[in-house]
């Protein structure tokens, strides 16, 4: 009899050495699986985790809940169940947690809550042994899950069907795999993290990039932004041997506009007049561009002649049905300077040239258009 219950003793131990290996085998390929799981793995991998966890002691039920930031709910994330095992993950979202103080209290300071008989539980855990009796579970054990030491849920598992005392053993490879998963919990938000900021930083760099090419009172254009692509246009027309189309807008009285009327109105008109031309030049390759104080300039590729002087009539008329409550009316001058431009003209050139037009029109009376083509 001695005999036997020394060997029956240790096939036991052997069985659970024999057990351990395997478990131990197991986690450490599903923690290098974790590793290198991208987000959409790890979900998988997770619940591998937890299977494996169930293989080692044959667990009913294996869950991670994480809590919220404030630590006032938790939701049910994972979830194993053994077959016929009912599963309450679905319904197990957003749990109040102050409905369960007992639970919580023992976890944030024990860092683990290990219950061998649901009957067994102090009358203070009234509320989570009610939850537990309604979900059948005669005992369980759950361990927390830390990101950078503070709590941010558990790995727990249940068995439904008998009362059961946990080993010293148990609990360490339940902690094992709490360690594991918080790991990888910690290290995706990490990347989520990162990916945000770095989404964040591409936004702002391209809202300064716009900002550095765009002026603040009028949103068209600055003259840095209409000097590049004055140079491009230019190059482009030059090699296609196509027209290129200046416009040069500045509007008449401007000072006197501002004298009579205040600053406020000024920059007001300012920002009707790019409106205008910010609508009426829309096509691919134009662009509006502030000059200079009351100065705007249009570069207009590809178009010809009638089209150039129809388009800068319908401005002057636009600006002309502009109308404000302080009584003011605005005019513009225009000149427009059209040419196929050959090697030696630079960008310069073209605005001289514009310059000259609209000087022109400001000379023969304002308010109309002087049309230049070479
Ligand atoms: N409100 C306002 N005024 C500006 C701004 N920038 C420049 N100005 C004013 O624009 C006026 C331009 O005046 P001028 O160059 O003499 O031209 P003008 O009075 O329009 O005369 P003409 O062009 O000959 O018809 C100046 O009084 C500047 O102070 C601005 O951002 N806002």
């Amino acid at each position: 009899m001695a005999v036997s219950g020394i060997a029956t003793q240790n096939l036991s131990q052997a069985t659970s050495d024999i057990a351990q290996q395997q478990f131990g085998l197991l986690i450490s390929q599903i923690s290098t699986q974790l590793i290198n799981s991208t987000s959409a793995e790890t979900q998988q991998h997770i619940e591998q985790a937890l299977a494996a966890l169930a293989s080692g002691g044959r667990k009913d039920r294996c869950y991670v809940f994480l809590f919220d930031e404030q630590l006032t709910t938790m939701s049910n994330t994972h979830e194993w169940t053994a077959p016929g095992i009912t599963s309450f993950k679905a319904e197990l979202q957003n749990i109040d947690i102050a409905a369960m103080p007992w639970f919580f209290e023992q976890m944030r300071n024990q860092g683990q809550v290990v219950v061998d008989d649901v009957k067994q539980l102090p009358p203070a855990a009234i509320g989570f042994q009610q939850e537990l009796t309604r979900e059948g579970i005669q005992a369980m054990m759950a361990v927390g899950m830390y990101l950078e030491h503070r709590l941010m849920g558990f790995v727990g598992c249940d068995l439904v069907q008998r009362q059961h005392h946990w080993s010293a053993e148990d609990i360490q490879q339940m902690q094992l795999v709490a360690d594991m998963i918080s790991n990888t919990i910690a290290r995706h938000r990490t990347e989520t993290r990162l990916r945000q900021v770095e989404a964040e930083l591409r936004l702002a760099n391209e809202q300064l990039l716009a900002l550095a090419h765009q002026d603040s009172l009028t949103q068209v254009a600055n003259r840095r932004a209409l000097d590049k692509s004055l140079k491009d246009e230019l190059q482009r027309a030059s090699r296609m041997g196509r027209e290129l189309t200046l416009f040069m807008v500045d509007i008449d009285h401007f000072k006197q506009l501002n004298d009579t009327y205040g600053h406020r109105l000024g920059d007001s008109v300012l920002a009707d007049v790019a409106e205008i031309l910010a609508t009426q030049f829309r096509r691919s390759g134009e662009l509006v561009a502030r000059y200079g104080g009351d100065e705007f300039v249009v570069i207009s590729p590809l178009v010809d002649a009638a089209t150039a002087q129809t388009l800068a009539a319908a401005v002057l008329y636009r600006v002309r049905a502009l109308s404000y409550p302080e009584g003011a009316q605005i005019t513009v001058s225009i000149g427009v300077y059209q040419c196929i431009p050959q090697a030696p003209v630079g960008a310069d050139n073209l605005l001289q040239e514009v310059d000259a037009a609209v000087y022109q029109a400001k000379l023969t009376g304002r308010n109309q258009v002087v049309f230049v083509a070479n």
